[in-house]
């Protein structure tokens, strides 16, 4: 009796066992801690909302900071209030990230980069059949091709560095970067883009030790939620209300930890972890913790997919018939 009730809790305990021990040994990249103090830390969008929380948290904990803006004033009020807060000088560069020659002088200014953060951003969510191709291209190149810009600029002086540790190149993508969403064609596409670029960035970079990270936040209030919204769709609203809305600080802080920990994929929230599980495809994943899980939940995660679908097509419907009464 007490031989066969071992024989079924081995039957139970096994396989997972088993099968985390082959995760543990088969991720790739390995874990790793990348520092902030004493390190250069640059961050593009740094001026305003999540990239402004973030370059307040990396000077709290001891970077050295520059931000990249185009915007000179808001540039200066950003230094102002980092410098009061935390008694940290931050550098300021002023130029858009659509130029790449600008980019490119303000990166050699500013000196060898260890953690570059790709924030920039423009979001304009509107009707693919009322927006314009020039709105559509705006996003598309502010978002991706800035970020190339920005990256292409860095990429040699972050190989060059002599510090012997890790270095980090992250990005501000969205959960609207893993799911389309109604309204978001040319934003979502410019997201999923960057998704693409950092798949294969990092099996570039990885030979020098650079870890790449993509954030995923929710909506998040900062300023350029707030001008989103006066424009916003109500179905674009409605879903993206699937996930909860956070705070700059709070993105800061989750973004910071995971590039910190080398973590390719960096959720946000409760949603975005799950939304993290769903659409984990053939992403790098360092820890053999979050394989298991991904693992595990994803026919689990399927389902629920499929049920926020069933959900927001559902709004989409309710909405057409109510339009044509
Ligand atoms: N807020 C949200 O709900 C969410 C935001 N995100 C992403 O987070 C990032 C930051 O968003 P958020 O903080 O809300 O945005 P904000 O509008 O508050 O700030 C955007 C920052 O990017 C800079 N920027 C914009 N265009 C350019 C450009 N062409 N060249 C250089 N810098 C530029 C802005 O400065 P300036 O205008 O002076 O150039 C500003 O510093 C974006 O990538 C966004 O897509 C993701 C999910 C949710
Ligand atoms: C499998 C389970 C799925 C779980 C939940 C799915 C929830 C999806 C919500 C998507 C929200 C997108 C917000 C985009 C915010 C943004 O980027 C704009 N504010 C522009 O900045």
């Amino acid at each position: 009796m007490a031989d066969s009730n071992l024989g079924y809790l081995s039957l139970l305990v096994l396989p997972p066992l088993v099968l985390l021990l082959l995760l543990y040994a088969i991720v790739k990249p390995r874990p790793v801690r990348i520092p902030i103090k004493n390190r250069h830390v640059f961050i593009t969008g740094g001026s305003s909302g999540i990239g402004l929380a973030l370059a307040h948290q990396a000077a709290r904990e001891g970077a050295r900071v520059s931000i990249l803006a185009r915007d000179k004033r808001k540039l200066e009020e950003a230094k102002e209030t980092i410098l009061l807060s935390t008694g940290i000088d931050v550098a300021v560069f002023a130029a858009d990230v659509r130029d790449a020659d600008a980019v490119r002088k303000a990166v050699d200014e500013a000196g060898a980069i260890d953690v570059l953060v790709c924030n920039q951003g423009v979001f304009v969510p509107r009707e693919l059949e009322k927006q314009e191709l020039d709105e559509v291209r705006f996003m598309l190149d502010v978002n991706l091709m800035g970020s190339f810009n920005v990256v292409k600029a860095a990429l040699s002086g972050m190989k060059n560095r002599t510090d012997g540790f890790p270095a980090a190149i992250a990005f501000m993508s969205s959960q609207a970067g893993q799911v389309g969403i109604y309204g978001y064609a040319a934003y979502s596409a410019s997201k999923f883009g960057i998704r693409g670029f950092a798949e294969a960035l990092q099996h570039e970079v990885i030979g020098d030790n650079i870890r790449v990270s993509l954030i995923f936040p929710p909506d998040t209030e900062t300023p350029g939620l707030e001008q989103e919204n006066k424009t916003k769709p109500q179905l674009t609203s409605i879903i993206a209300g699937s996930s909860g809305a956070m705070k700059a600080d709070e993105v800061a802080k989750k973004a910071l930890s995971g590039i910190k920990t080398g973590n390719f994929i960096v959720p946000c929230n409760f949603e975005g972890r799950l939304l993290a599980i769903a659409t984990a495809g053939l992403s790098p994943q360092p820890s053999f913790l979050m394989a298991f899980v991904e693992v595990v939940g994803a026919s689990l995660l399927r389902i629920a997919a499929l049920c926020f679908q069933w959900n927001w097509y559902g709004c989409i419907e309710k909405w057409h018939a109510q339009k044509k009464q």
